[in-house]
């Protein structure tokens, strides 16, 4: 490990950076006590200078989220100068790459991965937040090909909940849904729909329904909603594309339709619901967990109880949350 930070001395080990993102830096951690690693997203305060309440925003919302296709937030550590959020691990990194490696998915590959991100987005919205800035960037692959949705600096709780309006233009151009870059008033839940059918397009094709060096030109394309369909699309998948990039968000497809809709659900057995509910019950803590951690700090389970049952996103927060992923994927529960 490298020298970390003394403000994670002891709690995680730091190795080295494995992205960056605009103001943040992201290092690969190992929480000391499970052994477990994680991604560590590190920010200086002075750096981020005004978008710091971005920031909080994104920690507010990532403590509210626990699902199993939205990246965990475990523990956010700050001291004067910097910001850490300690992250759920993704090891195989952005989804934008997987595509690029192979040209373009099938549309069996496709539809596996477009129904994690209803599920996430669905997941989401029901919570009450637009994430305005859905895009293959911004969802990364665990070990096990499952989707991790990231980012949630632009996202939106609106304070009358998902019926209303936004204002802000923002999110990434060639994603962006016309009645956004239009600049009307849009309801955030309708543009993510409309960026999901971008994601959609860009894992069937291999690249954006609507692309232009020149700003004005991308705006006109996506204002149009006329985009090309290669050969390779099946009737079924260009139908669903059409129903996620229609321009008038009135006729756009919602995400409760989606989340039953015949091309997404395609293969799976008549009871399957795309699993938007979360795996996680976080109300109710885990005895075992629970149980494991008194033990190893010679405390009461009660008291343990009771500290957990704050949410407190400090170390103690993160050591539940790994253990509680360690039981998930049937590895011990054990504390080193
Ligand atoms: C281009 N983006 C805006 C940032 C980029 C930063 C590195 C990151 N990464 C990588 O690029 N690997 C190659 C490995 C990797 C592994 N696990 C990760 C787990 C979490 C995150 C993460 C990063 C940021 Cl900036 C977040 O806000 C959140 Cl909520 C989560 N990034 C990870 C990550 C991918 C995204």
């Amino acid at each position: 490990p490298i020298k970390s930070y003394c403000a994670l001395d002891g709690f995680y080990e730091m190795y080295d950076t494995i992205g960056s993102g605009g103001f943040a830096k992201v290092k690969l951690g190992v929480h000391c006590l499970t052994g477990e690693k994680v991604a560590i997203k590190i920010m200086d305060k002075k750096q981020l200078g005004d978008d710091l309440p971005r920031i909080r925003l994104e920690i507010e919302a990532m403590k509210s989220l626990s699902h199993q296709n939205v990246c965990k937030l475990f523990q956010v550590i700050e001291t004067d100068a910097k910001i850490f959020m300690i992250l759920e691990y993704c090891p195989d990194g952005e989804l934008f790459d997987y595509i690029v490696e192979r040209d373009r998915l099938t549309e069996d590959e496709a539809r596996h991965f477009f129904r994690q991100i209803v599920a996430a987005v669905a997941y989401i919205h029901h919570k009450g937040f637009a994430h305005r800035d859905l895009k293959p960037e911004n969802l990364l692959l665990d070990d096990d090909q499952q989707l991790k949705l990231i980012d949630f600096g632009l996202c939106a709780k609106p304070k009358g909940g998902m019926n209303s309006h936004l204002e802000t233009c923002c999110g990434s151009p060639a994603y962006a849904a016309p009645e956004l870059i239009s600049g009307k008033c849009y309801l955030g839940s309708e543009a993510d729909i409309w960026s999901m059918g971008v994601l959609l397009y860009a894992l069937l094709c291999g690249y954006l329904p609507f692309d232009d060096d020149n700003i004005a030109i991308l705006y006109r394309k996506i204002q149009s909603g006329i985009y090309d369909k290669p050969e390779w699309l099946s009737e079924s998948s260009m139908e669903m594309l059409d129903q996620l990039l229609q321009v008038d968000p009135k006729r756009r497809i919602t995400v409760a339709q989606l989340l039953h809709h015949p091309w997404v659900t395609k293969d799976c057995n008549p009871s399957y619901n795309v699993q938007w509910e979360s795996i996680y019950q976080t109300k109710e803590l885990d005895d075992e967990c629970v149980t494991e951690m008194a033990v190893s700090v010679g405390k009461s389970r009660k008291a343990m109880h009771a500290i957990l049952s704050d949410w407190a996103y400090d170390y103690n927060t993160a050591t539940y949350l790994l253990l509680w992923k360690r039981k998930q994927l049937s590895k011990s529960v054990r504390l080193m």
